[in-house]
């Protein structure tokens, strides 16, 4: 049988409300836009050879030990769910900037999971397959089916695919890795604790990008505030994109990655290429969002 290859596309928050904190496991509850962008990481499955994984590409390093990555966490966890699953060897070129607030570990898992259930003949709706994305990370539920839709709960409740049209944009990550769990903790809710704010506006289907654009600007990202505190370099990556033309600038995930969004794709182009001559060291990224 031939290799079967995928890819893991960043996930970005384009908007990321916190309502509060839940009693129990202490998870945030969330209401999330979530939309993917083309650039990604690339995963194959050798079904010949028996379970494992080996990584390449620019970020291998930073994403640590290849026994703890998420892409074998997640085969492990389906393995032990579905008798007679059918396995194979991994293989990830990883791309994505490590801790970042894009998910690049949560949508390489996901990647194992659609490769794993096409291999065995798995709907993605089948039960082992959701129940094991949930237990792999907050964030690999909405990355199963990489298109734009609302997030909720603690990531478990995931909205159908809203069929937005692509939005052209820049992603800039300035280097610092951000790990998730320090951001949530420095917002500073308590366990049971309401976070008050305007209400997320809603995102009918197919809604048209203008009013997409004027719903994004009403909206926010609660872990902007706290990240900027754990890494004050997420203000000059914004800045930097505001400086760019852009029609709106916003921070991804817990950060330190932040997006903006460009009227055309020459637009995102241009600014990109600016951005990456003033910031050299910074990963710059022009990318449809969808
Ligand atoms: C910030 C987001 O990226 C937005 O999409 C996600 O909510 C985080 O997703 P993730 O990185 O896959 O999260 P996990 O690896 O499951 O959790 C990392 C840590 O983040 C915190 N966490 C995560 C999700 C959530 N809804 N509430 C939380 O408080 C918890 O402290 C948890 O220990
Ligand atoms: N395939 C993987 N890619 C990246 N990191 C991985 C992977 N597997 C395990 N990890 C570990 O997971 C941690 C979080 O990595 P990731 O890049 O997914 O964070 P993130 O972009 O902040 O995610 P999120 O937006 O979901 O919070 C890293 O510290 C890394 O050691």
């Amino acid at each position: 049988m031939p290799l079967l290859a995928d890819r893991a596309p960043a996930k970005v928050n384009l908007t990321l409300h916190v309502l509060g904190r839940r009693v129990g496991d202490g998870y945030h509850v969330l209401e999330s836009l979530v939309a993917f962008a083309g650039t990604a990481d690339r995963l194959t499955l050798d079904p010949a050879a028996p379970l494992g994984l080996t990584v390449s590409g620019p970020t291998a390093g930073p994403a640590g030990p290849t026994d703890d990555n998420l892409v074998l966490r997640a085969a492990r966890g389906l393995a032990a769910r579905v008798p007679g699953l059918r396995v194979g060897a991994f293989h990830l070129v990883k791309r994505l900037p490590v801790a970042a607030g894009i998910g690049g570990g949560s949508s390489d898992a996901a990647a194992a999971l659609r490769l794993l259930a096409r291999l065995n003949g798995l709907s993605l709706d089948h039960e082992a397959v959701g129940a094991v994305a949930r237990e792999t990370g907050a964030d690999v539920p909405v990355c199963l089916v990489p298109r734009a839709r609302m997030m909720r709960g603690a990531g478990e409740e995931i909205g159908p695919a809203l069929g937005l049209a692509p939005l052209p944009a820049v992603l800039i990550n300035p280097g610092v890795p951000v790990p998730t769990a320090p951001v949530f903790k420095a917002l500073g809710l308590a366990a049971g604790q309401d976070l008050p704010g305007a209400p997320h506006p809603t995102i009918p289907q197919d809604m048209a990008t203008g009013a997409l654009l004027e719903a994004l600007a009403g909206a926010r990202n609660d872990l902007e505030a706290p990240a900027l505190t754990v890494a004050p370099v997420i203000g000059d990556a914004l800045k930097a994109l505001r400086g760019q033309g852009c029609r709106l600038a916003r921070m991804s995930g817990s950060g330190a990655t932040v997006f903006a969004l460009f009227a055309d794709r020459r637009a995102a182009v241009r600014a990109a290429a600016a951005l990456r001559t003033a910031h050299p060291a910074w990963w710059v990224a022009p990318t449809f969002l969808r």
